[in-house]
């Protein structure tokens, strides 16, 4: 048997695997790197997150990247160019952690590596009947792995969109394996550059649980916030805490068949972005509305979106944990709370979860069910394929 076919059936044979997961989200600020500890598997999963860091990133690499990033005319050379260099940037961040962890790359098992996205397209984005779901994610897995030396599982979201579903938010197969608690309703609630959800019953019944994106996190107000004040975001929402929210500009936000269409759905940058803005500011006639207010605005928009998502599960005593960088932002979440009032609020600090690590973790536990797991048994109409994920990456 080849060496790398050996090595990985003794990963799936260790009651305990150690997983590097990587993400990279839609708002480019950085690599989040969380070294988890996996024991078993499915819902006999037990994660703990060991090691965490986010490495920011340089300048020149996000401009790079948002040079191409939900552009439809995109350069397709720097396309390419930035698949191979983005894996290399990844694999130089993840041996530059270990070394400041005093860890050796012998010490991981495995990576999992969520790469970064650079489109996507849903057919319900893209509206061509004729082309199905489609996501590109880059920063290529084998830079990774022989750069690192260690195996790496890439590229998760191909798999479920091959199974029927739009490849995201996979952060169901995760939510539901480690955070689902009897006698309790769950919601999972992610703020990163665009907000998600997962509804984990109370009853823990599989075939209740999904997952689905909502609107916006933060990527419209950080889109905003580049824009008009060159800053990458709204440091404790202290912009948008100057401001009054405009009623008219905020229904027409809200006015959008996505915020219609039923659950579980994806949306992405492609659709909210300044250009999304500028219509409503037109159809208004709010175009001479100050930042401090447009900024306000945009927070509300991004807090009643969530909560309308939110309520349309019609259960009323839910607990919310939310993670992602939009906890951070008191203004979004004071206004959250004062929209779902019957809720009560938490992070996943409150399970044992760093909140940023969340994602990360999440791809680890992507690879843990890969390498040991079996598919769960989510509802056939729930947009939640029974699958495994990841390719595989060996280091030689
Ligand atoms: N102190 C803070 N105050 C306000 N906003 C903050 C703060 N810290 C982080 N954020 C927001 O969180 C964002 C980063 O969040 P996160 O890293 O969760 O997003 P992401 O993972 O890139 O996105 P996605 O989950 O959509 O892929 C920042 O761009 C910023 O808008
Ligand atoms: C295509 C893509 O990268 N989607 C991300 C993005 O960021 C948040 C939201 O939109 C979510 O759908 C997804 O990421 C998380 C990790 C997920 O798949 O659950």
């Amino acid at each position: 048997m080849n060496k790398n076919w050996k090595q990985t059936f003794d990963i799936a044979e260790k009651p305990q695997r150690k997983i590097l997961g990587l993400m990279s989200g839609t708002s480019l600020d950085g690599l989040d790197i969380a070294l988890c500890v996996l024991e078993g598997s499915g819902r006999k999963t037990r994660a703990r997150v060991s090691h965490f860091k986010t490495v920011p990133y340089t300048a020149e690499w996000r401009a790079a990247v948002k040079a191409i990033f939900s552009k439809r005319d995109a350069d397709l050379q720097q396309v390419c160019l930035l698949n191979e260099q983005t894996g290399i940037l990844h694999a130089e961040m993840i041996l530059s952690a270990l070394k400041e962890w005093g860890l050796q790359p012998e010490d991981v098992d495995l990576i999992a590596s969520h790469g970064q996205t650079i489109f996507h397209a849903p057919r319900s984005l893209h509206g061509m009947p004729a082309y199905p779901n489609a996501t590109l994610q880059i920063g290529d897995g084998d830079h990774i792995a022989m750069r690192t030396g260690i195996i790496t599982l890439s590229d998760f979201r191909q798999k479920h969109l091959a199974a029927g579903g739009e490849g995201a938010p996979l952060a169901v197969y995760g939510d539901y394996l480690v955070f689902s608690k009897a006698g309790e309703n769950r919601i999972m609630l992610n703020i990163g550059g665009i907000a998600n959800f997962t509804f984990l019953p109370a009853d823990e019944e599989a075939s209740r649980v999904f997952s689905t994106d909502v609107g916006p996190g933060n990527t419209l107000m950080d889109q905003y916030m580049q824009q008009q004040f060159g800053r990458h975001y709204d440091e404790d929402g202290k912009v948008a805490g100057k401001g009054m929210a405009n009623e008219q500009l905020l229904a027409a936000l809200l006015d959008h068949s996505f915020f219609g269409a039923g659950l579980p759905k994806t949306t992405g940058p492609e659709l909210f972005n300044l250009a999304y803005l500028e219509a409503a500011q037109l159809k208004t006639g709010t175009t001479g509305l100050s930042p401090e207010d447009v900024m306000a605005t945009l927070s509300h928009f991004s807090a009643r979106s969530i909560a309308d998502a939110i309520k349309a599960t019609g259960e009323n005593e839910l607990k919310i944990f939310m993670s992602g960088g939009g906890m951070h932002n008191n203004v979004l979440t004071s206004r959250l709370q004062a929209e779902l009032p019957g809720a009560s609020f938490f992070t996943t600090a409150d399970l044992g979860i760093d909140p940023d690590a969340k994602e990360a973790l999440l791809f680890a536990i992507l690879a843990n069910e890969t390498m040991a797991g079996e598919p769960q048994p989510f509802s056939a109409g729930s947009g939640i394929p029974p699958v495994c994920m990841g390719k595989v990456s060996f280091p030689f």
